[in-house]
């Protein structure tokens, strides 16, 4: 028995353990041999946006008469066409390879979903897993295509809304496609297709054999260490300290991503990352770059948004075996501070230090170091431990040196963050992302921070937050001086 999981520019190969199934890996240079396989499956990414088939694959994958089973974007290039034009006032078609009848259209999801399974090679019955995508209205436009799936969700286009039942899967023959991440991992699903392909006990302990090692060579293959070759040697745990940070901005727009990917990039040590809320897909690009799984202790809730609480959260990396762990906030660090559902609130249960960002497109280079001056002092105020000031898109680095020496005399750590040059669409996390290139384009950043021990204790102060008297106070101190 020969399962293939797809290892190309884009995909996620490790995103899901896909029931720990696959045992070979096909990749650029070896898709000659998916005639072969028994069954492919191809994992999610950013296959559309990254261009990722070239004509040889396609015409492989097209002649296939094994299994396909696509997840995510691993489901949309087996479409007919996609619109990729989120933000855009026209659609944005691409081409899918046409072996199913169903078009996709944007619709963000980033649910943890209870799907039912209709009838299949898969079983049929109730599942679990998640959504993490940008494109994922299914529509089905044949009657020869049927549901595969049906989720369950709850926030559709960020908007929270009653639950609701959405399309999430199709199949036509023997090519299926899903939008669920873990779909295999679900025990039911798995069982039934390998006594589908008639594979007994002794064969299935060989799967799981030869799926361990591809799994090892796949992390090899991480950007990360094809970026940086001397990590694969070194990347042995120095001590048993913990290191980590929160990013928060001061505006959504900031940059937080690409700053979080480009940390990712280079630390020497076990990276995990995690974002404030439910939006994941934030995430991804460094989950891309590091090829860790996205768990759901990656997304920490900010009340009825994300997965996990901050305690549960603590537990997790408490216990766990990475070096850094790096928390992206979401929006900025006080947005909707008076509905208690802020991220700064978080980063203060968390008690990790905080790095603030400002973006410099808006009001500048002087407005941003203003605006994060001020963030800087509010969030001290309020007790927490803020490590210092990043600068983002920098594009003048006269100015960026004077307000430096200005930080300094003050000490205040100061870093700053060059605009990348062109930022084409493929490189807007909302609006498309390629995250081969977006990976690529954060390695290129110098970014050279500290990036502090943390203790992780677990007791939460779980102090009534009053932001409108931490405000007050810190406004009254600010005006005493002025008098
Ligand atoms: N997780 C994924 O595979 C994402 C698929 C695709 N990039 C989207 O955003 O819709």
């Amino acid at each position: 028995m020969e399962i293939g999981i797809l290892d190309i520019i884009g995909s996620l190969p490790l995103f899901e353990d896909f029931g720990n199934l696959p045992t070979k890996i096909i990749d650029e240079k070896n898709y000659k041999e998916i005639k072969n396989l028994d069954a492919l499956i191809i994992p999610g990414g950013s296959l559309v946006e990254s261009k990722s088939l070239n004509d040889d694959i396609k015409k492989e994958i097209i002649n296939f008469d094994g299994y396909i089973i696509g997840i995510c974007s691993g489901f949309q290039i087996l479409s007919k066409k996609i619109d990729i034009g989120r933000k855009s006032s026209v659609p944005i078609f691409r081409e899918g390879l046409n072996l199913l009848d169903v078009e996709f259209y944007p619709l963000v999801c980033t649910d943890r979903v209870e799907f039912k399974l209709k009838k299949s090679i898969f079983g049929e019955g109730i599942g679990r897993g998640f959504h993490c995508h940008t494109y994922g209205d299914v529509r089905i436009v044949d009657k020869e295509t049927k549901i595969l799936t049906v989720s369950k969700v709850k926030k559709l286009n960020y908007k929270l809304g009653g639950e609701k039942e959405i399309i999430s899967g199709a199949f036509k023959g023997k090519v299926f496609g899903t939008m669920v991440h873990n779909f295999l991992d679900n025990e039911f699903v798995r069982e039934n297709f390998l006594n589908h392909l008639g594979v007994k006990k002794d064969e299935k302990e060989e799967i799981f054999e030869k799926n361990k090692i591809i799994k090892e060579e796949l992390k090899r293959r991480a950007l990360k260490y094809r970026l940086n070759p001397e990590l694969t040697k070194n990347e042995i745990k120095k001590d048993n300290k913990k290191r980590g940070i929160v990013l928060l901005a001061t505006s959504s727009n900031s940059g937080k991503t690409f700053l979080t990917t480009a940390l990712s990039a280079k630390l020497n040590g076990r990276v995990f990352v995690a974002k404030i809320g439910g939006d994941v897909r934030d995430i991804v690009p460094a989950l891309y770059l590091l090829r860790e799984k996205m768990t759901k202790y990656n997304s920490i809730k900010i009340g009825e948004r994300g997965w996990v609480d901050v305690s549960e959260f603590l537990d997790y990396v408490k216990n766990s075996n990475y070096d850094y762990i790096i928390v992206e906030g979401v929006m900025g660090a006080f947005t909707a501070a008076l509905k208690n559902l802020s991220s700064y609130q978080i980063a203060k249960k968390l008690g990790f230090p905080v790095y603030v960002v400002s973006p410099c497109n808006i009001s500048g280079i002087e407005g941003a170091f203003v605006e994060a001056v001020a963030y800087y002092s509010l969030l001290k105020d309020i007790g927490i431990k803020v490590e210092g000031i990043i600068l983002n898109k920098v594009y003048d680095w006269k100015i960026f040196d004077k307000l430096k020496s200005l930080a300094k005399k003050h000490n205040i750590k100061l870093y700053g963050v060059g605009k990348v040059a062109d930022e084409g669409r493929g490189l807007i996390p909302e609006v498309e992302i390629d995250y081969e290139s977006f990976c690529r384009n954060a390695f290129n950043v110098d970014l050279n921070i500290d990036i502090p021990e943390i203790e992780i204790n677990n007791n939460i102060n779980d102090e009534d937050y009053n932001f409108i008297e931490r405000l007050d106070s810190w406004i009254r101190n600010i005006m005493l001086k002025n008098k």
